[in-house]
């Protein structure tokens, strides 16, 4: 009843909107526990919308699978918070230049930023998590909601006009609301979008309070539409939860609510393949965008090429029974390429992550759980806005209380006595090091054949906190001194080509940089967290001084592996009959050399003085047994294992000494070779065993003492 009502009025808006008499939507009543005055966050004035179109009165039959029990059903909303799209002559008035710093070197503008906001999830999806799940983080570590809603403020300032919150399983962080109502009020600073990525789990619980809060699109993961099904690819149960939640979506659509809604369904061969036509079928009667996603690789979710479902295939699949399938025209910054059947009410769409890239309109950028700026889903570079943020308030989480004084402060400073906008302590640091990440942005990812070969994190830790042990952290002071022009280091000016721009002036006129606050030297706060020994605290490369060790036994073990694409070479090997002379003969001696010669190669290795170095040879011919390639087929021509074990009583390790051992040797027998068999690939280097020093013995699989042989300890 209500929800008639609200339609009704909803209707009357709408025609006097569109005979210019009256202003649509008036402003709707705030939750109680929003906590904008403690933040200090622009109130949002009565807001204009245009909403998508009219939603029909009458409810559409839902599928069997999503098909709701009226009577469990609550109420419809009386009052979904519109979406606001800005007229002509507003987007006119605001045009401004496209922020510098968001803009990469291939011209492309990122105006969408994707937020995560918790490494938790209430599911264990087996495309995206191991099963044993992952660790978490410290609390302290991860982003504050007022460290949120700071850094989406000065993106929103700069030109981004989407925030897609997602995770881990956003709907399970327990503030989730009250931070969606914060991010909400940005709209008056040029958000035009805030979207939700969720498994539905949840959500049914919190969605009407989030459409009130702003929230403008659903994508809902969802990869099964048979329960037991799903039981197995999420590892728990909770379909009838995420059902719960698709009918309460459907529901507040029909009351009007201008929700985008998709469902994300990932599709994995022998899995849910089967029912890609099941889900096609729910966009017959339904208001949705069912996207199928080519199954991409992460570290943990072993992938295979086997596994995944192309673009192509699913589409000869649907064609099939779906001759007339249309293709729909995509808009610029799609990840998926858009079908419509004709005459079925919804959409369908592929993300082709791994067949057809889409990185050449990409428009992104991520926040990882923990503060740090990822600026490719599949690159590993990261920078922390967390540390440069968290300087303002000695290196401690900024929370509510925290944001208040440090208010204050500001405050004090200008000598006014209230402010406008959000505080954002460091604003010109963060944008110079934003900006630095953005240009180092690559054209593209990998492609398949590489992709699954790269070290990537899982998934719920990409769009999550940053695995920073293994990856590289950025330290913004570095970047600011080999990359910002030398007068920025001392001047509080925007450099030239920004003085003048209207955007770099609108971030001043919202955002209040507290430069006088105590700084922490040290940006990187987490004292256990691994730091590349090989960089000063200023970014720049140097030799790591060891003066002050005391020399002991040391040994590293490294080994490599060259494959032969026939078994020809591998057979005149092992008989030494190759015209070219004894190849692993040979291949010793290179490798006892160049274990001496690796201070000349590796510029900051220290020179040691070896002891000894063996050089082993393991030839594996397939006739032999037990060594076929996961495929079956990538040893077919046979094998030799490298192996390369350095001794020093010295200072520091030798791993790298193994390690080149290991190559040159591999380098020679594929030198000695090559006339025979030009298809050998050498792979697999790495360090089996390291004895000696400080962190004592490491052998190969107890990943997490690894960390402590990073650099040279
Ligand atoms: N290659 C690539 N794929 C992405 C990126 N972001 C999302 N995807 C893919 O898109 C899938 C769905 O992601 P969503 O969270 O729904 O986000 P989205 O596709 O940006 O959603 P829209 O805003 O509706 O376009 C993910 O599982 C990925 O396969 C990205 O930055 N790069
Ligand atoms: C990591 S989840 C986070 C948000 C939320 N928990 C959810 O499941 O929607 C974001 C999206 O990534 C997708 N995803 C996760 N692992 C993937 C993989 N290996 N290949 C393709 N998509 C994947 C999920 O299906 C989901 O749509
Ligand atoms: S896809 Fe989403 S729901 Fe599934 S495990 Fe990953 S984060 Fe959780
Ligand atoms: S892989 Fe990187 S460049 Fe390509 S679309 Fe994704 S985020 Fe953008």
């Amino acid at each position: 009843m209500a929800s008639a009502i609200w339609r009704a009025a909803h209707c009357v808006r709408l025609a006097a909107r569109a005979s210019q008499q009256l202003p649509l939507s008036p402003p709707l009543p705030r939750s109680s526990s929003s906590s904008h005055s403690s933040l200090n966050i622009r109130r949002i004035a009565s807001v204009a919308v245009v909403p998508q179109a009219a939603q029909p009165a009458v409810s559409e039959p839902l599928p069997e699978i999503i098909r709701p029990q009226e009577d469990d059903l609550p109420a419809a909303s009386p009052n979904p918070r519109p979406v606001t799209t800005p007229s002509r002559m507003e987007r006119i008035r605001d045009a401004r230049p496209f922020s510098d710093f968001l803009t990469d070197t291939f011209h492309r503008q990122h105006d969408y930023l994707r937020i995560s906001v918790t490494e938790r999830c209430n599911l264990r999806c087996l495309y995206c998590m191991p099963e044993e799940g992952v660790p978490l983080s410290p609390q302290r570590n991860l982003l504050t909601t007022p460290e949120i809603v700071m850094l989406s403020s000065l993106f929103v300032e700069q030109g981004v006009t989407k925030i897609r919150l997602t995770g881990g399983e956003p709907t399970v962080r327990p503030d989730i609301v009250s931070l969606m109502q914060q991010l909400g009020s940005l709209r008056s600073h040029g958000l035009r979008e805030l979207c939700l990525t969720t498994n539905g789990l949840a959500l049914h619980r919190k969605l009407d309070a989030m459409v009130e809060s702003g929230l403008t699109g659903i994508n809902l993961s969802l990869d099964t539409l048979d329960p037991w099904q799903f039981q197995l690819m999420t590892r728990r149960n909770g379909f009838a939860a995420v059902q719960k939640s698709i009918d309460r979506i459907f529901q507040l659509k029909r009351a009007g609510a201008p929700l985008k809604f998709k469902i994300n369904c990932v599709v994995m061969r022998g899995l849910n393949d089967r029912e890609i036509l099941d889900f096609v079928e729910l966009t017959r009667n339904r208001d949705v965008e069912v996207r199928f996603i080519e199954y991409m690789p992460f570290d943990g979710n072993r992938w295979s090429q086997g596994k995944m479902v192309s673009y192509t295939e699913m589409l000869d699949r649907i064609r099939e029974r779906h001759p007339d399938l249309e293709r729909v025209p995509d808009r610029k910054n799609d990840t998926s390429k858009t079908y419509r059947v004709p005459g079925f009410k919804g959409k369908i769409g592929f993300i082709t992550s791994m067949t057809h890239n889409f990185c050449g309109t990409c428009n992104r950028l991520r926040i990882t759980c923990d503060g740090n700026l990822k600026v490719c889903l599949f690159g590993n570079a990261e920078v922390s806005l967390r540390d440069i943020l968290r300087k303002a308030n000695n290196g401690e989480p900024i929370d509510e209380a925290a944001l208040e004084s440090l208010q204050k402060v500001v405050m004090e400073q200008k000598g006014a006595s209230s402010s406008e906008g959000v505080v954002v302590p460091n604003a010109e640091e963060l944008l110079d090091v934003i900006g630095m990440a953005v240009k180092r942005k690559k054209p593209k990812h990998a492609g398949i054949g590489e992709l699954e070969h790269m070290k990537n994190r899982p998934m719920i830790l990409i769009d999550s906190p940053s695995q920073a042990r293994s990856q590289t952290t950025w330290h913004p002071i570095g970047l600011t001194s080999s990359w910002a022009p030398a007068h920025r280091q001392s001047s509080p000016l925007p450099w030239p080509g920004r003085a003048t721009s209207p955007s770099y002036h609108r971030q001043v006129r919202f955002f209040s940089s507290i430069p006088h606050c105590r700084q922490s030297d040290n940006t990187n706060d987490d004292l256990n967290a691994p730091r590349l020994t090989h960089l000063t605290t200023t970014g720049e490369a140097h030799m790591v001084s060891i003066s002050d060790k005391q020399p002991t036994k040391r040994t590293a073990v490294a080994k490599c592996v060259v494959c032969f694409s026939d078994v020809t070479a591998l057979r005149l090997v092992r008989a030494n009959a190759l015209k070219k002379g004894d190849v692993l003969g040979v291949a010793r001696i290179a490798g006892i050399m160049a274990a001496k010669r690796t201070p000349d190669l590796i510029p900051l290795c220290h020179p040691i003085m070896i002891t000894h170095v063996e050089i082993g040879f393991e030839v594996r011919d397939p006739a032999d047994g037990g060594i076929e390639g996961e495929d079956g087929k990538r040893n077919k021509g046979g094998e030799i294992e490298v192996s390369a074990a350095v001794s020093c009583d010295g200072k520091t390790g030798v791993e790298m000494e193994a390690l080149t051992a290991a190559s040159a040797a591999a380098l020679t027998i594929y030198d000695m070779c090559k006339a025979v068999d030009k298809g050998m690939v050498i792979g697999d280097l790495r360090v089996v065993l390291k004895e000696g020093g400080k962190s004592g013995r490491w052998v190969e699989g107890q990943k997490e003492d690894l960390r402590k042989h990073e650099g040279r300890s």
